[in-house]
């Protein structure tokens, strides 16, 4: 019987050490193996405790990805389980923030040029 894990149990496996992802219901141990990856780690580590069935099958891996797949099985998802959003510090988070920015020094020099204007 493989284990099974929830969706928040691999949620908790994201950082470097610890890193799980989920592809087609089941989870891997790529801890090791992102260091490894021909795509390099960090495309890895971004879906680290999620599900990365869509980034996988998209990037149309080889039979040897596929083959490399099956060593680094540990078990099964409960799909049953609550799925969980992981909320990470990301850049379109930081990229949302500097175009507020953006906006409120627009703002200040379209109010600057209505004035400038109106005092004409
Ligand atoms: C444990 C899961 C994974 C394994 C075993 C794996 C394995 C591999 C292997 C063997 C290659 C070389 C090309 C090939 O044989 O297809 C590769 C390339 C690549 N992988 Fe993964 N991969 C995994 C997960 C992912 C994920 C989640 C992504 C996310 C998008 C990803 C993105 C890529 C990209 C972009 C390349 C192309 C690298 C290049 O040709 O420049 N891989 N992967």
């Amino acid at each position: 019987m493989p284990k099974v894990y929830s969706y928040q149990e691999v949620a908790e496996h994201n950082g470097p050490e610890n890193c799980w992802i989920i592809i087609d219901d089941k989870v891997y141990d790529v801890s090791q193996f992102k260091d490894e990856h021909p795509g390099g780690d960090e495309i890895i580590m971004d879906l680290g405790g999620q599900d990365a069935t869509e980034s996988f099958v998209d990037i149309g891996h080889s039979d040897e990805a596929l083959r490399l797949l099956k060593d680094l099985y540990i078990g099964d998802v409960d799909k049953t389980s609550q799925r969980v959003s992981l909320e990470k510090a990301s850049s379109s988070e930081n990229q949302s923030k500097g175009s507020g920015t953006l906006v409120l020094i627009l703002a200040i020099v379209m109010l600057g040029v209505a004035y400038y204007l109106l005092n004409e």
